[in-house]
């Protein structure tokens, strides 16, 4: 061996163990800060009694304790990863959590990455170094350091590295090239500058990242919502950020990246789940799903309101009193053009119609009587008599019922009367049919922006609620009063000249801190809450949400504070985005940022190469990303006959599982394939699974459509049938570019027909 080479040696040993001295320093500190909000939790735990302020109190401790034990659990692995050396002299530590040395005027002793200072650690490059002189990252297992790549930024540096510029390149693909677990890891030691710009934009206004398949759009998402709470926690605490992703397979593979983060109050939910009390669970044809997802059902579903607003064609006759009442048809209409004049949701513009009718039927009666020999008190105890008739009661409810969301779409979509009216404008008979469904059939995602459209436009008679909520916040108003008087009088004896509590603080804002104090955190308390607005909304295969869907996020962000990552070139859905400008344009006119990603983490180059044909025959002016590394796998071809597949995939499967070893497969097939040979696959293959419930993605090998992998990725994919996945949609060869791109090392095509033209490069 050279004397340089075991000089270098050396010097890595002793840097090595340096490292290693620092970061059980740093473990050891995390150690006690453990132990320390552990004791503090079982004080107040233990604590017991007392006002109602001291229980508040308690129940603020114990969550800020459990949140922070939760904390300091989720970055044990990884928690420091980097360092940089500056040219000042000055060395930091960055990683997972920000720690200080109380001991020495709170020196950091670890920089958390969501902080300013850390920020030269993703952004630094040869050419703009930022007072960077070295990048170094760390590599570790556990508590232990295994290794290090330093990068030290000067030009000549620059020259060696690579075209992409990527920071710590080595660690990066030993990254990318580890197998896969089913469950998606965060990248935090390892983001590109291209991606930390976004992750740390301003939160204002809507932002869209744009990026071709495995470019980091979900992790650069989910990254997006730790930085912003932990910069503008005091905002977006109170108000919770939202991730919006496409199906609950998808949120599963995703679930784990905040919390090992330290992030645990983010709602994750798909679209369909955002209706409280409503499992969307159902399956229906893409092509219903589309008509449903129309901009134009808004107008179906108004007209289907109004259809529940009826005049008699003539008059009604019924009994009250043993007298003949008449409700006709002028006297309803009048009352009917009120109620609809006050632009009231239909079930409070019922109040309304109400007392207009009791009104005109109350005459009715009057006359019979003899009105001139009535006075006001006697015209009311008639109108009372009246309410309180079941009779009445019920006619008028046939004329202006009372009716929830579910009730109205479940009659509409069963009535194909009711559906004729509403959609006479808007649907042929081709499209009514699709519509048409058995009574209480489960809903379907896509019925979810129906019911939380017809909720706005039903609204709900809450007035006894409001009423109770009322009277709930006078009794805490009252005794936050209470409060403040007890604490001023403290005061005044205390000490005259201090600033007194009332002057920083009024009985209503004590109130309001008594009622932000419940022991749910805004994500909780917002995913029982339709109307809750969050701070922040991110959605994750953006692409994918119809028009009606759109209205569903932007009610929930008022603010249009929104990061929209996807990429038209993989919509998948007959109702999903050609064109972000089509999609925001209703909402926010030209007033938002487009930002792309232009590297693909995910697939290899060779993958790569066969997808780019595909996206040229689409017509878009996509371009696709550059790999940034090549797997040495070419993707191969074999051709069976349909009738073979389910007797030839099973060896085909396990030579594959063998190639991937403890890596994970998924084989992606139609849907109707799917269906037909699925279960016979999945019961010759101990360790295959079909892809119907969240955990099914942990198998080896999983058999999926082509839908259901959306933002996933495997260490091998089969794409069986290929011709069947373009022939079957609109968006055939979207479906294609998606199939091919899920791979981070071996892609294998199996054809029972000619490949698709487009794929004859392979
Ligand atoms: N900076 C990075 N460091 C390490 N891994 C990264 C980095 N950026 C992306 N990756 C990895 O690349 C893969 C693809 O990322 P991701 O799923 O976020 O891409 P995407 O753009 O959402 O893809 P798609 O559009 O196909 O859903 C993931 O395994 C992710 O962890």
């Amino acid at each position: 061996m050279s004397n340089a080479r075991v000089d270098r040696d050396t010097v890595r040993a002793q840097e090595i163990t340096a490292e290693q001295q620092y970061l059980s320093m740093l473990y050891a500190k995390l150690d006690a800060l453990r132990q320390e909000t552990t004791q503090r939790l079982k004080e107040t735990l233990r604590a017991s009694g007392g006002t109602p302020q001291a229980r508040t109190e308690r129940d603020i401790s114990t969550r800020m304790y459990t949140d922070k034990l939760t904390q300091l659990s989720a970055v044990e692995h990884g928690m420091c990863f980097g360092r940089l050396d500056l040219d000042s002299g000055e060395t930091f530590h960055v990683g997972r959590l920000g720690l200080f040395d109380e001991d020495h005027e709170y020196e950091p002793l670890l920089v958390d990455w969501r902080a300013p200072a850390a920020r030269p650690f993703y952004l630094a490059t040869a050419a703009a170094r930022d007072g960077v002189g070295r990048r170094r990252h760390l590599r570790t297992s556990w508590r232990k350091v295994l290794d290090y790549e330093d990068e030290v930024l000067d030009l000549d540096a620059a020259e060696q590295g690579s075209d992409l510029g990527l920071a710590g390149e080595a660690t990066l693909l030993a990254r990318l090239d580890a197998r896969r677990t089913g469950q998606m890891q965060d990248i935090v030691a390892t983001i590109q500058g291209e991606q930390d710009r976004i992750i740390r934009a301003g939160m204002n206004g809507v932002l869209v990242v744009q990026g071709g398949p495995g470019t980091g759009k979900t992790a650069v998402a989910l990254h997006r919502a730790a930085y912003l709470l932990y910069t503008f926690r005091e905002q977006l605490s109170k108000r919770g950020v939202l991730v919006v992703g496409p199906n609950p397979t998808f949120l599963r593979y995703i679930g784990q990246v905040l919390p090992s983060l330290g992030e645990t109050g983010v709602l994750l939910s798909t679209a369909g789940g955002l209706y409280p009390g409503i499992t969307a669970t159902g399956e229906e044809s893409a092509r219903t799903a589309e008509i449903k997802g129309r901009a134009s059902m808004v107008d179906v579903l108004a007209a289907a309101v109004r259809d529940r607003q009826q005049v008699p064609a003539d008059y009604t006759e019924l009994t009250f009193d043993h007298e003949a009442l008449r409700i006709d048809r002028r006297t309803a209409t009048q009352a009917r053009t009120r109620a609809r004049r006050s632009r009231r949701p239909h079930n409070l513009a019922r109040r309304i119609f109400r007392n207009e009718m009791f009104s005109a039927l109350t005459l009715q009666v009057a006359d019979r009587l003899g009105r001139d020999l009535l006075d006001r008190r006697d015209l009311d105890d008639i109108n009372r008599e009246l309410r309180a008739d079941a009779v009445v009661s019920k006619a008028l409810d046939e004329l202006w019922p009372e009716i929830t969301p579910q009730e109205l779409l479940d009659d509409l979509l069963c009535s194909p009367e009711r559906l004729a009216t509403a959609t006479r404008k808007h649907l042929d008979d081709d499209e009514r049919d699709e519509l048409l469904r058995l009574p209480g059939t489960t809903w379907t995602p896509a019925d979810v922006p129906l019911l939380d459209e017809l909720a706005e436009l039903l609204g709900a008679d809450d007035a006894q609620e409001r009423a109770e909520r009322e009277h709930q916040q006078r009794e805490e108003l009252a005794y936050a009063q209470g409060v403040l008087h007890i604490m001023e009088q403290d005061e005044e004896l205390a000490d005259e000249e201090r600033l007194r509590v009332s002057d920083v603080l009024d009985a209503e804002l004590l109130a309001e801190r008594f009622r932000s104090t419940s022991d749910l955190t805004a994500a909780e308390r917002a995913a029982e809450d339709r109307t809750w607005t969050f701070g922040h909304v991110i959605v994750d295969e953006a692409q994918e949400l119809s028009p009606m869907a759109w209205r569903v996020l932007m009610r929930r962000c008022p603010s249009r504070s929104m990061t929209l990552v996807g990429d038209v070139a993989q919509t998948g859905a007959l109702a999903g985005a050609n064109s972000w400008h089509d999609v925001l344009h209703p909402y926010v006119q030209d007033r938002w940022k487009l930002v792309e990603l232009t590297i693909n983490y995910r697939t290899p180059a060779e993958i790569m190469a066969i997808a780019a044909d595909v996206l040229s025959e689409m017509d878009t002016d996509l371009v696709v990303p550059r790999s940034v590394r090549t797997s040495g796998h070419r993707p191969w071809t074999r051709r069976l006959p349909s009738d073979g597949l389910a007797t030839e995939l099973p060896a085909m499967i396990i030579d594959e599982l063998h190639e991937v070893g403890d890596g994970r497969l998924a084989v992606l097939m139609p849907p109707e394939l799917l269906a037909g040979i699925g279960p016979r696959l999945a019961e010759s293959l101990p360790d295959a699974a079909i892809g119907t419930r969240p955990d099914d993605l942990e198998s080896p090998c999983v058999l999926l459509t082509v839908d259901q992998a959306k933002g996933l990725e495997f260490d091998s994919v089969l794409v069986v049938d290929p011709a069947t996945i373009v022939a079957e949609s609109e968006r055939g060869l979207n479906d294609l570019y998606v199939a091919l791109t899920r791979a981070t090392q071996r892609l294998g095509v199996v054809h029972p027909d000619e490949l698709p033209a487009v794929l004859r490069g392979m």
